[in-house]
């Protein structure tokens, strides 16, 4: 029923001595034939490439391709137009023929084809499109409107399961109820016949003046089907021009603990590290978004930066005055700290030979091989026990604000982007967080005997003197301590602390030369050295080692040992198994906005496996981070 008006005539000789690329019916196969006459002629003298060209530009599939193009070029030409814009009528009048000639298998089955539903409805869709015929009819506007009568609008929708999608308030001053807010994707927005700022009128038939907004909402609860609107229209409909944006959630939000959020129902409750998909930042104090996780559906209220940055500010001013919340230098150790080593030192008092001993026996087990002997740093004890003094330290320290509300006052969204590593770019830094004792060292020191020719840890620092067996920059990089601190004040130390009297670290030019080889650097941190860590030269990929159940873990760690100040190896009592579990849920608290993975170690070969997966998918597949990593890439 839909045809051409072009005719399907043939070009006149004229035409044909013109340009052959200009005449779609000869169009692009056609100038191919005529190349590879051309070609022809050569490839029997088997000139340089000609051969290769000839079967590139012969080949079966290249000749498909260019014919579909060139029919598509044609149709492209051509204007369409309705046969008949009363195809309708057509059939019945056809059908009524049909009745007066004689039966046959054929006609009977015209007939069928003409009066079944579905082909009834596509007759009718088509003389709708072929009449252009697609506004309602409207009775004539009378003569007799006073100048003054503002131009109403009747909207009809037809309420389904979902919300409507649309938000109310009554204006301060008049008193109107007005459309405060469109949801994107509800509704209301998909129909875009309500805007934010129309007023409401009628809701079915009823006068909505002098209404609260919760009586009109109650109209609009009991509607059932098509629900109808008479709205006064905004004069200028607000237009959407912003960019959608990405961030990370900072902080958690739960819309049914806020009083003050303007339809609880609209909220959008989100959790630490959820990617947030943002639509719309028209409101200063409310965006609307949607989790990356669930694009398809509506999306939600969320208290906009400036609003939540606020809200965190109140929250903290209402918390009774925490001497502990004060960050404290790792440098110099807490009486709390010192009291820490104390209780730890009770047990068994080192004398300085056997911590000699002790030293020596961790060097051979940091040569491991499979026919090949290399060096793994970083695993030393001390460096370990260092780490764990001040990181149960300061953990201790910051528990009291670890409700996840306050957000140690940083952004509360923080702006990400999509990452692709190319394979020119340096590779991804992985950092391991974990309670102490979760098995972080045991899983980081099996993914580097994977393969130590692509995994590597950094070279830590430390204070101490070289002993006669050890090598500078292979151990660690022995400097002095006004060195190190040096480095601590210019922030080129992602962690640090103290150990019988000596600093022990970790720098981040020891994670830059490790990526400088080519290599992956695995490294160890405890989680407040993640921030530190967080730049676009290193774009560290954080991956969380979590404890499983207690049962789990009671049966999976029989055998396992724990490092200790004394030199003895420990067993796991359920008191430690306990600590694990109460430290990784603190963790977890306290930044789990920055794990881009977590891994539950339970059965040590799975978790293995799972790490090995994550770090690769890290470094070859998109990954959120923040904005700032990607766009510094691209500054001088
Ligand atoms: N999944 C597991 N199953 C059984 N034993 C495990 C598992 N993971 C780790 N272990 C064992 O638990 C003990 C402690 O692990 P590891 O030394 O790696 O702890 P950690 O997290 O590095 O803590 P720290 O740095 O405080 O020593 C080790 O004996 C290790 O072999």
């Amino acid at each position: 029923m839909i045809q051409s008006d072009k005719g399907a005539g043939l070009p006149d000789k004229k035409d044909k001595t013109l340009s052959t690329a200009t005449n779609p019916k000869n169009g692009l196969s056609q100038i191919l034939r005529l190349v590879l006459q051309e070609l022809n002629l050569f490839y029997s003298r088997d000139v340089n490439g000609v051969r290769l060209l000839y079967d590139l530009l012969n080949s079966p599939w290249l000749q498909a391709l260019l014919k579909v193009y060139d029919c598509l070029q044609e149709f492209k030409e051509q204007k369409l137009v309705p046969a008949t814009p009363h195809a309708q009528a057509l059939s019945c009048e056809v059908v009524e023929i049909l009745r007066e000639t004689p039966n046959s298998p054929d006609i009977q089955e015209l007939r069928h084809i003409l009066q079944a539903p579905h082909f009834k409805a596509l007759l009718s869709a088509h003389d709708t499109v072929a009449q252009k015929d697609f506004e309602p009819l409207l009775p004539p506007l009378p003569d007799n409107i006073p100048e003054s009568e503002e131009a109403m609008r009747i909207v009809c929708l037809v309420k389904n399961q979902q919300p409507l999608g649309a938000t109310i308030k009554r204006h301060e001053m008049t008193g109107d109820i007005l459309v405060a807010r469109v949801i994107h994707g509800g509704l209301v927005e998909r129909s875009g016949l309500l805007y934010a700022g129309d007023k409401l009128v009628e809701v079915n038939g009823v006068s909505v003046e002098g209404l609260d907004p919760e009586q009109v909402i109650h109209i609009l609860a009991m509607s059932r089907g098509t629900i109808m609107f008479k709205v006064v229209p905004v004069s200028e409909p607000p237009v959407n021009c912003q960019k959608m944006m990405y961030v990370r959630a900072m902080t958690e939000y739960w819309p049914q603990e806020d009083p003050a959020i303007p339809c609880m129902d609209a909220g959008l409750p989100f959790q630490k590290g959820d990617i947030l998909q943002i639509v719309d930042q028209n409101d200063a104090l409310w965006w609307q978004a949607r989790k990356i996780s669930d694009l398809g559906t509506c999306a939600g209220l969320i208290p906009s930066n400036q609003l939540l940055k606020r809200k965190q500010r109140e929250f903290w001013w209402s918390q009774p005055y925490q001497p502990h919340t004060q960050v404290k230098s790792s440098i110099s150790i807490s009486m709390e700290e010192e009291d820490d080593m104390k209780i730890d030192e009770k047990c068994v008092e080192a004398d300085e030979e056997t911590f000699e001993s002790e030293e020596l026996s961790e060097d051979r087990e940091e040569f491991v091989g499979y026919g090949q002997k290399f060096f793994i740093a970083g695993f030393r004890r001390s460096m370990r026990l260092c780490r764990r003094k001040s990181h149960l330290g300061r953990l201790r320290a910051r528990g009291c604000c670890a409700s996840g509300r306050c957000g140690a006052g940083g952004a509360p969204y923080e702006e990400v982007v999509r990452y692709q590593r190319r394979p020119s770019d340096k590779h991804r830094l992985v950092v391991l967080v974990g309670p102490s004792g979760v098995g972080v060292n045991e899983l980081r020191r099996q993914l580097i005997e994977l393969n130590p020719n692509h995994f590597q840890s950094a070279v830590p620092h430390t204070t101490r003197s070289q002993k006669s067996y050890e090598m500078n920059g292979r151990e660690y990089h022995y400097v002095s301590k006004e060195a190190f601190e040096s480095l601590v004040y210019s922030h080129r130390m992602l962690e640090y602390g103290e150990y019988k009297g000596h600093l022990y670290g970790t720098s981040v030019d020891a994670v830059q030369a490790v990526l400088d080889e080519g290599k992956i650097c695995v490294l160890d941190l405890e989680p407040q050295g993640i921030q530190v860590a967080r730049t676009h030269e290193l774009k560290p990929y954080v991956i969380f080692i979590k404890p499983s159940n207690m049962s789990c873990m009671k049966q999976s760690r029989k055998n396992a040992k724990i490092i200790t100040d004394y030199f003895v190896d420990m067993k796991f009592k359920d008191e430690d198994l306990q600590e694990m579990e109460d430290l990784a849920q603190k963790m977890e608290t306290q930044f789990g906005q920055f794990f881009d993975h977590v891994i539950v170690n339970d059965h040590l070969q799975d978790a293995c496996a799972q790490l090995l997966s994550a770090v690769q998918k890290a470094q070859e597949e998109p990954q959120w981070v923040p904005a700032t990593w990607v766009s510094s890439d691209t500054e001088p």
